[in-house]
């Protein structure tokens, strides 16, 4: 199957609202965060750089499969600074399988960058092994504020959610 353009694909990856809350509409509720890996690295140069973050500085890296009827849909990272784990979003430290965008988006003074958006090749090193796949895959990223505290967000829209999403826009036409 080809790579979804991206005109079938932009309304998901430009909506600024939780995408958590969006999948669990779009799989009837039948969603879970799986947690790959969380622990204290430092991030890769365009993270550091997104984050305005020192050369040597560690954060604390979450990277989850959400998963829609038991298919990984999308694999997300996410990179979040010491700084930003002593504010509001101290909580995120203790983050298991639940779902980030369930917490950060309860503040009503969450703000949100612009994305930043790719087309990934399926075999991208960015992306786990175990989830590489021979299509592309489209990606967006953008960094959430809060009391000035910053945590960035990484989203890889991966070939299940293609193929609902081919699915979807066959059936409306
Ligand atoms: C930011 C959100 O949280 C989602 C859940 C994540 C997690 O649990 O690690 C990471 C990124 C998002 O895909 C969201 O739902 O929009």
């Amino acid at each position: 199957m080809l790579p979804l353009r991206l005109a079938q694909v932009r309304s998901w990856l430009l909506d600024e609202g939780s995408l958590t809350s969006s999948l669990i509409a779009a799989s009837n509720g039948d969603f879970e965060v799986c947690r790959l890996q969380q622990s204290w690295r430092i991030p890769m140069p365009s993270e550091r750089r997104a984050l305005n973050m020192a050369t040597r500085q560690l954060a604390l890296v979450r990277e989850v499969t959400l998963l829609c009827h038991q298919q990984p849909w999308v694999f997300a990272r996410s990179v979040i600074p010491a700084a930003t784990l002593d504010g509001p979003l101290r909580h995120l430290r203790r983050l298991n399988q639940q779902s980030l965008g369930a917490l950060i988006f309860r503040h009503p003074k969450l703000g949100r960058s612009p994305f930043q958006l790719a087309l990934l090749a399926g075999n991208h090193t960015y992306i786990p092994a175990q989830l590489q796949q021979r299509e592309s895959a489209w990606a967006r990223r953008s960094c959430f504020r809060l009391h000035n505290k910053s945590l960035l967000v990484s989203e890889v829209f991966l070939q299940p959610f293609c193929r609902w999403q081919q699915q979807s826009l066959q059936q409306s036409g």
